[in-house]
């Protein structure tokens, strides 16, 4: 019976959990990526590889991505998470196009833009067609090689071509006249560059900046922001927009009450300022929004104008640096000149890491521009008497790196985090994004948002269109559950190959191994439930077993010593299967990586979070590094051979009780595991709640809530 090993595992597994490390400066919820969908998954092996068994040649089987353990143990880890793919591919299967065509609809997706026609075709322009482009304002962005002999330009359809540059003493002058925007490609000495470029340049940077004086004296249309004709230096050079009303509100960002609250205040201040002055009450100057990107960070602040009622300056910081030395601070300048004008008002700065890292710390004593910004910034902001009406917001999700002279008192002294959404936030973001689709009744936001943790706002507005784009293709009046679940698993596994052509054999094989996993899964006590089981394959998955890891753990980031070895027998629980019913002799190398994941845990258990007692609570080797990130496991070793043979064993023992564990509740459900397998190779998915009515029907007792 598997009873026993179940009591004694949640025996063992009491009161003891794991901390992960705490990142030294931000916080592990932001830092860490938190698309923690546990996937189970089996990999179609190369058939042409000679050493496959022949038996069942066409399949490997493996657990590729227990997403779940990894960030489980990477909370350190602080690349950002996956972005969503947003390429759109065809659906082969598309029932609206014929069977022999399966591409075309993947080229009509594809296809560029139509293109300007009047610009030269090819990558390699000649410098007379380019500079004819130029003048026809069709080229947006040229940059430079480092030593100005050819540069890369983008034209406005985003096309991209690259030009040999004669020496012509006038291209600065044209390019700027014409209003494009100029950089050199960056890298280390750039003394050629800058000599190159500095000689063309000076006398034109005088004339620009004589330029602008005389339109604004004029009162011209030139200005930041405003419409000018090929002449206008504003508009290429003052990269800020200028929103009167933003029409957003605090209602149309869900969730984020948090955030809300602390910007309520700021919303306040814009509209009586009188109230607090009066009060002698100091005024905040500037407001740092710190959190992962697509968060809705630009979106409050678009709100806290729009509930104001005043302005919404905005711009990137990336936008002010430019090659040279002064345009950013003058940007900076410029900015907040138009923003005083129109005071009360917000200035919003995205991405201000990208000035306001701390300076000298570049290479080569740092960089010049990027100071002189940043410096302009801060006079600037130390230039606001109490109550000028000038509030600027930040966003970063960097806030670690910044200098720390942005972050005192009347500067950026406020910090206001967006993390990531919780289940209600989702919940409520998908209604946001759901307004003005037509959505069947079956949607459930409750059940979708349990199977988006970690996901952004930005994230969920992308679920939402993708499902919109599947019931499109489908032909379908309105969005179903079924479109919703199928994007969000194109987004989490990429596509379905549903044409892969899948032999009986390898069907039955992958459909036992996935079988086993979901088995042992739904019998671990304590373990995640199966979401959804699939042998349809996947990106590189022959099949899938999805499970939900609950919204607690993944906000605790703390996993037991019995989640983890439940989650190793469950990882052994493909190969298992095939073990159990094509016997020893045919087993497959398909869970080799199930097999790696396996060991990662168990290495990671005893190596790091002290749970073998023979190690006892230390850690010992490969505490640096991340051993998620493709680097092996302890790359340098800080403990003897004697303590390596220890940790082998422990190591060895965990995998084999495992292992055990995983035999014991497949022998004992063994009917289940028919039943299942069955299924899916007769319907190729089975959901959660399907699986589940197995056992009702069977005599198989469950261990799961
Ligand atoms: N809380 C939310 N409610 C509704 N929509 C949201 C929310 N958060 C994000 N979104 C959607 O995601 C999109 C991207 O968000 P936004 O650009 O504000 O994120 P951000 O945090 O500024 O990201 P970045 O750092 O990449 O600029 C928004 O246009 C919005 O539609
Ligand atoms: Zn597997």
């Amino acid at each position: 019976m598997a009873t026993n090993h179940l009591l004694s595992s949640s025996f063992l597994g009491n009161g003891v959990l794991i901390y992960p490390p705490t990142p030294k400066t931000t916080k592990p919820s932001l830092a860490s990526p938190r698309r923690k969908q546990f996937i189970t998954q089996s990999l179609t092996p190369n058939s042409q590889n000679p050493n496959f068994p022949s038996k069942s040649a066409l399949t490997a089987l493996i657990l590729s991505s227990t997403l779940a353990s990894q960030q489980a143990f990477a909370a350190d880890n602080i690349s950002p998470p996956p972005q969503p793919p947003q390429v759109i591919e065809a659906q082969p299967n598309n029932p609206g196009l014929p069977n022999s065509t399966p591409f075309s609809q993947n080229l009509v997706l594809n296809a560029p833009k139509p293109s300007n026609s009047d610009l030269p075709e090819g990558s390699q322009w000649r410098y007379s067609e380019f500079l004819n482009a130029v003048k026809k304002g069709k080229v947006e962005r040229v940059r430079f090689s480092k030593d100005g002999s050819v540069l890369q330009l983008t034209a406005i359809d985003g096309k991209r071509a690259s030009v040999v540059v004669p020496n012509d003493p006038d291209l600065i002058d044209i390019l700027a006249m014409n209003g494009v925007d100029i950089s050199v490609s960056e890298g280390e000495g750039g003394n050629g560059l800058f000599s190159f470029i500095g000689n063309l340049l000076f006398p034109i940077i005088a004339f620009a900046g004589l330029f602008f004086l005389f339109r604004r004296a004029q009162g011209g249309p030139g200005g930041p922001g405003g419409l000018g004709g090929p002449m206008d230096f504003g508009r290429s050079k003052s990269k800020f927009q200028e929103v009167p009303e933003t029409g957003v509100t605090f209602a149309d960002v869900a969730g984020a009450d948090q955030a809300k609250l602390e910007l309520q205040e700021v919303v306040d201040f814009l509209k009586n300022p009188d109230k607090y002055t009066a009060l002698g009450a100091k005024i905040p100057k500037g407001c740092l929004l710190v959190g992962p990107p697509g968060t809705g960070k630009t979106l409050l602040a678009r709100a806290v104008a729009g509930e104001a009622g005043v302005p919404f300056f905005s711009c990137a910081a990336s936008e002010f640096v430019e090659l040279f030395v002064g345009v950013g601070a003058s940007r900076v300048r410029d900015l907040f000149e138009k923003a005083k004008s129109k005071a009360p008002c917000i200035v919003f700065i995205d991405e201000i890491d990208a000035v306001g890292r701390q300076r000298g710390a570049g290479m080569g004593g740092g960089n010049d521009e990027r100071e002189q910004t940043i410096n302009q910034l801060l006079t600037e902001m130390d230039g606001f008497s109490g109550n000028s009406g000038v509030i600027v917001l930040a966003a970063t999700n960097r806030p670690d790196v910044l200098d720390s002279a942005l972050l005192r008192p009347g500067r950026f002294d406020r910090q206001v985090t967006v993390d990531r959404p919780d289940v209600a936030g989702r919940v409520k973001i998908l209604q946001v994004h759901s307004r003005g689709k037509a959505l069947a009744k079956d949607v459930d936001f409750e059940k979708i948002a349990r199977r988006t943790p970690g996901f952004t706002g930005a994230d969920l507005q992308n679920l939402m269109n993708e499902a919109a784009i599947l019931a499109a293709r489908r032909d379908l009046k309105e969005i179903s559950k079924d479109e919703i679940s199928d994007a969000l698993e194109r987004i989490i596994a990429g596509p379905e190959k549903k044409n892969a052509v899948v032999s009986e054999e390898k069907k039955r094989l992958v459909a036992y191994h996935e079988a086993g996993h979901a088995l042992v899964g739904a019998l671990m006590p304590e373990y995640d439930p199966v979401a959804k089981i699939s042998i349809i394959p996947r990106g590189q998955a022959g099949g899938l077993t999805f499970f939900a890891p609950s919204e607690e753990r993944l906000e605790s980031g703390l996993y037991s010593r019995s989640y983890l070895e439940n989650q190793m027998a469950v990882a052994l629980g493909g190969r298992v299967a095939e073990e159990v019913i094509f016997g020893e002799d045919n087993v497959t190398t398909g869970a080799s990586n199930d097999f790696m994941q396996v060991s990662r845990v168990a290495r990671q258990m005893v190596e790091r979070f002290g749970f073998s007692k023979k190690i006892g609570q230390l850690a010992v080797g490969g505490a640096g590094g991340n051993p998620f990130l493709g680097q092996q496991m302890s790359s340098q070793k800080d403990y003897s051979m004697a303590t390596a043979d220890v940790v082998d064993g422990e190591v060895r023992e965990l995998v084999e009780v495992a292992y055990k564990r995983a035999k014991d509740i497949i022998n004992t459900h063994i009917d289940i595991l028919h039943k299942l397998a069955q299924l899916l190779i007769e319907k190729e998915t089975v959901d959660g709640e399907e699986f589940m009515s197995l056992f009702i029907d069977g005599k198989a007792e469950l261990y799961v809530s």
